[in-house]
């Protein structure tokens, strides 16, 4: 349990990140894709070798949009030195991923992350903090892509000193995030099993936190066996979203955003289900084994396919 007497608010949302270069090459997009399953099922797949291979004569490897929610990870590891912040690393789970995408990204880069504290909660079971990172091409300064990340700190809530629960959002409260998941039939659904090493592959794009990977680690976690990344399974859903929604074409993505409702373990079956509102993509979700919701959410298109 973490020492709540050392926890200082004011000195966790006045904390200046330094700003972090992140590099990257087409081995690491094309290694991604793989992470999140692209071309699992079929190595031959027309819409999704662009990801892993220059097909058909192309340029460069395509970046899936999903991609740019790594820029936010760096800062993960910089939580254990963030002034007046305490809690148990090993009980620190992903809880929601929003993600603004303001240029298809190349395929290969040099981005420029810098990172805020956007949001700090007491929710007494748990804390929950918002780090809110925007990224810029190095060497244009073009602004890129926008991530607010939401970790869940089990055990670390209580810590506020009047009897209001401490709740503090550095961003405008903003009716276009709140979504509700229809009671209707599913426009579509698409269903892939995740490989039982999923995790394995996926942490080789930079999340290398001994939850996905190692047993004991999983265990005092709470958990019988080393769980997904989030970011996998939001991978797996928005990639499900480009084949079914947007017919193969990732650019028509312009904004994500995840809820991560429970924990998936490598080799479940997962199950998205969509639906169409407007421009928006609602989605949701779940793993088949358990027939439980694992993620919910919404993806932001800037056209609605015209074949739809
Ligand atoms: C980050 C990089 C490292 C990556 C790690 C991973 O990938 S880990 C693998 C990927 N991640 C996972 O596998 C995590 C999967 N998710 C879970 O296991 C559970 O959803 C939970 C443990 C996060 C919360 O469950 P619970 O039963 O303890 O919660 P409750 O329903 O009793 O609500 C209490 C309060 O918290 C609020 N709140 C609730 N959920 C979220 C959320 N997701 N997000 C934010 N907030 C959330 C809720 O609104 C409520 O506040 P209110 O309304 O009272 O002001």
């Amino acid at each position: 349990m973490a020492d709540k007497s050392e926890f200082d608010p004011q000195l966790i949302i006045s904390h200046k990140f330094p700003e972090i270069t992140y590099s990257y090459t087409e081995r690491d997009t094309a290694l991604y894709a793989l992470g999140v399953g692209a071309c699992a099922d079929d190595a031959v797949n027309d819409k999704e070798l662009k990801y892993v291979y220059h097909h058909d004569g192309q340029q460069s490897i395509q970046v899936l949009p999903t991609f740019t929610a790594l820029f936010s990870l760096d800062f993960t590891s910089q939580l254990a030195q963030l002034p007046g912040f305490q809690y148990d690393p090993h009980l620190l789970l992903h809880g929601q991923q929003y993600v603004e995408i303001y240029k298809p990204l190349p395929s290969s880069g040099c981005i420029l992350n810098k990172a805020t504290v956007a949001g700090l909660h007491d929710k007494v079971k748990a804390a929950v903090l918002e780090i809110e990172v925007v990224s810029y091409e190095k060497d244009t300064g073009e602004m890129l892509c926008m991530n607010r990340m939401t970790v869940f700190l089990r055990g670390a809530g209580g810590f506020s000193k009047s009897s209001q629960p401490y709740s503090y959002t550095r961003y405008l409260a903003n009716r276009t995030l709140e979504y509700k998941i229809p009671k209707t039939q599913p426009f579509s659904v698409y269903e892939q099993r995740t490989q039982p090493s999923q995790a394995l592959l996926y942490r080789l794009s930079g999340d290398y936190n001994p939850l996905h990977s190692d047993p004991a680690v999983a265990e005092i976690a709470g958990f019988s066996r080393p769980i997904l990344h989030g970011l996998c399974t939001l991978g797996f859903a928005v990639r499900a979203i480009i084949k079914c929604v947007c017919r193969g074409e990732p650019n028509m993505i312009k904004g994500i955003s995840g809820r991560f409702l429970l924990h998936v373990y490598p080799g479940e079956t997962l199950i998205t289900e969509m639906w169409l509102e407007g421009s928006r993509v609602l989605y949701q979700v779940k793993v088949k084994e358990r027939n439980r919701a694992v993620l919910s959410g919404f993806v932001n298109l800037d056209r609605l396919s015209s074949s739809l």
